[in-house]
């Protein structure tokens, strides 16, 4: 859906990006991750076949951008991170306005305005004036536009930026939704976390460059490549938590033990590569009169992951 090959684009000495190169299926969810100025936007601009790169190849949807801008155009939703709305416009009015640039017409309009609007749960603001809404609210009215026509690809930029706390989650709750209709998304942000659970493929660009370009799957992998447990147990009849931190050290498929960081959390138990099976810990633990109350998997958050795998190149 997306195939980006060496692209670059120059203003006179600096390189806004420099060879990027990145390919995207159908379905694919990428998170584009950057600090500001970073080249998110450049490389969004020229997918919308809004500005030309210097140099590079770029495909969206099958489509060149060199030779085929028009039917780029139609297969995607491009929402850039600054847009205007108009003023004294409904947001019905404002919808249906974009649907006529679209050439959706009669009373396809309507019900395509409307179920847009559904899908955005913007629905009880239809007659609202658009610049009476909230930041989150115009955002989402913003995504809604470019969803008008069906496309096939959303380039998203910085759709959750500026937003509080809760407009962030349904920012993320939406990409969700749009991600279970087989939407191809490419959608940037600044911070990881906001986008670690609703993407399948993360890049981090620095100074032009793409640094880090990986499934998301692979990166938990590459990182985690030995299981980690949290085991607690019940402090009683002269049983404590060290002791148990001292019995699980001695074993011979443990790695280390980690005490709690504070009193009563449970005990990070890491167990040596070639040791998968944490039943054997609650054998030995069942076995030496300890009341085991929590073993678990310990479940390595993607922000952690990107923070061990890009120690060093992003400093
Ligand atoms: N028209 C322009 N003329 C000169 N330099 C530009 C122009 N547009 C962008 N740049 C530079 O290109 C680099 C990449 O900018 P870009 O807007 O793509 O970054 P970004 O990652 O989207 O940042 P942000 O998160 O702030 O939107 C920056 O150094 C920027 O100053």
């Amino acid at each position: 859906m997306i195939e980006i090959k060496g692209l670059t684009k120059k203003y006179g000495e600096l390189f806004a990006i420099r060879e990027i190169n990145l390919s995207l299926q159908a379905g694919d969810v990428f998170g584009f991750i950057g600090p500001n100025g970073a080249g998110k936007t450049t490389t969004m601009r020229i997918l919308a076949t809004l500005l030309q790169p210097t140099w590079g190849e770029a495909y969206v949807a099958g489509h060149s951008i060199y030779t085929a801008p028009k039917d780029i155009r139609r297969a995607i939703g491009y929402m850039p991170d600054f847009f205007g709305v108009y003023d004294d416009m409904k947001v019905i009015e404002y919808l249906e306005f974009f649907a006529a640039a679209y050439r959706i017409r009669g009373e396809k309009r309507r019900k395509v305005c409307d179920d847009v609007l559904d899908l955005v749960d913007l629905g009880y603001k239809r007659d609202a004036l658009v610049t009476s809404l909230s930041r989150g609210m115009t955002q989402r009215l913003g995504l809604a536009r470019v969803l008008l026509h069906d496309p096939q690809v959303l380039l998203l930029d910085e759709p959750a930026s500026g937003l509080d706390p809760r407009a962030r989650i349904e920012i993320r709750a939406l990409l969700k939704e749009l991600r279970s209709m087989g939407k191809t998304i490419m959608v940037s942000s600044h911070i990881l976390p906001e986008l670690a659970d609703v993407c399948n493929k993360i890049g981090i660009i620095e100074r032009g460059e793409l640094i880090v370009n990986a499934d998301v799957a692979d990166v938990m992998k590459q990182v985690r490549q030995q299981t980690v447990l949290k085991v607690a147990v019940a402090e009683r009849d002269g049983k404590t938590l060290d002791g148990a931190a001292e019995l699980l050290t001695g074993l011979p498929q443990v790695e280390s033990v980690a005490p709690s960081s504070q009193p009563g959390a449970p005990l990070t138990v890491t167990l040596r590569a070639e040791a998968q099976d944490p039943s054997d810990i609650a054998r030995a633990l069942f076995e030496a009169g300890y009341a085991l109350t929590l073993l678990k998997e310990d479940e390595i958050n993607l922000e952690t992951a990107f923070m061990t795998l890009t120690q060093g190149i992003t400093s």
